[in-house]
């Protein structure tokens, strides 16, 4: 499609992605480095709406509605034309997080975001998706113990909820097995640094960038 890389971040709340990613970008100085939902200006105001916390009457489908929305604006206006520039973009969280939070544990069907995602993202897929895995309880104890850090909506939810997303991205590494990559985010930041690196250094040998 485009002369550029995209490698999406994804995993359960306080998996360490945002963290990693933050360091993994200190070594690629010239990518994009952007999130979802939001890292545009209509997006962030999408996600604001979605991740409020006070928002609890949001029913599911407007929820899975919203971040597809949010995903259709960042891609057209950050992630497409960074990629026909030939960029490297780095983006926390893609479409994988719909699929495991709104697809398996909302209940709404995997196949069934899918579907409404297929809209908002026509065929742009990432090149590879790096998935940290860790158990939900210490994702959750990582971010309680992070001051610094808002609690969302999301975060919210209970631990049956949080241990289903989990379970959902179990699901999509078997369904995706040539895009998606697992590491065991439960070690220490240097361990998942290191082995971050290794994946993406891979890819872009594979691809000869
Ligand atoms: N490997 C690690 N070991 C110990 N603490 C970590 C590790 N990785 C991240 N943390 C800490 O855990 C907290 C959550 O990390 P971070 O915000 O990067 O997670 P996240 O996956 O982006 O979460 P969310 O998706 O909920 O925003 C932070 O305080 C971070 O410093
Ligand atoms: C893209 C996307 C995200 N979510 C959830 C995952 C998190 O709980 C929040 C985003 O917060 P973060 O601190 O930026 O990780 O939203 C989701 O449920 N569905 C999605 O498509």
């Amino acid at each position: 499609m485009t002369n550029g890389i995209f490698i999406t971040f994804e995993g359960p709340d306080g998996a360490g992605k945002t963290t990693i990613l933050s360091m993994i970008s200190e070594k690629f100085n010239h990518a994009v480095i952007t999130r979802e939902p939001g890292g545009i200006d209509i997006a962030e105001q999408i996600r604001k709406v979605i991740l409020a916390k006070e928002n609890t009457a949001m029913d599911p489908r407007t929820e899975a509605l919203l971040y597809a929305a949010a995903r259709r604006q960042h891609l057209m206006e950050r992630v497409k034309p960074a990629l026909e520039a030939g960029k490297m973009v780095l983006c926390d969280r893609f479409v994988d997080s719909s699929l495991a939070y709104q697809g398996f544990a909302r209940g709404l069907g995997i196949d069934e975001v899918w579907t409404i995602n297929q809209f908002a993202i026509e065929q742009m897929m990432p090149d590879l998706t790096i998935y940290f895995d860790i158990e939900p309880e210490a994702g959750l104890l990582r971010i309680s113990k992070n001051k610094g850090r808002e609690i969302n909506r999301l975060d919210l939810e209970n631990l049956n909820f949080h241990q289903k997303v989990r379970e959902g991205y179990h699901i999509l590494l078997e369904r995706f097995p040539e895009r998606i990559v697992k590491i065991d985010a439960s070690g220490t930041l240097e361990e998942v640094y290191k082995k971050t690196l290794q994946i993406i250094e891979t890819k872009l040998a594979e691809k000869s960038l």
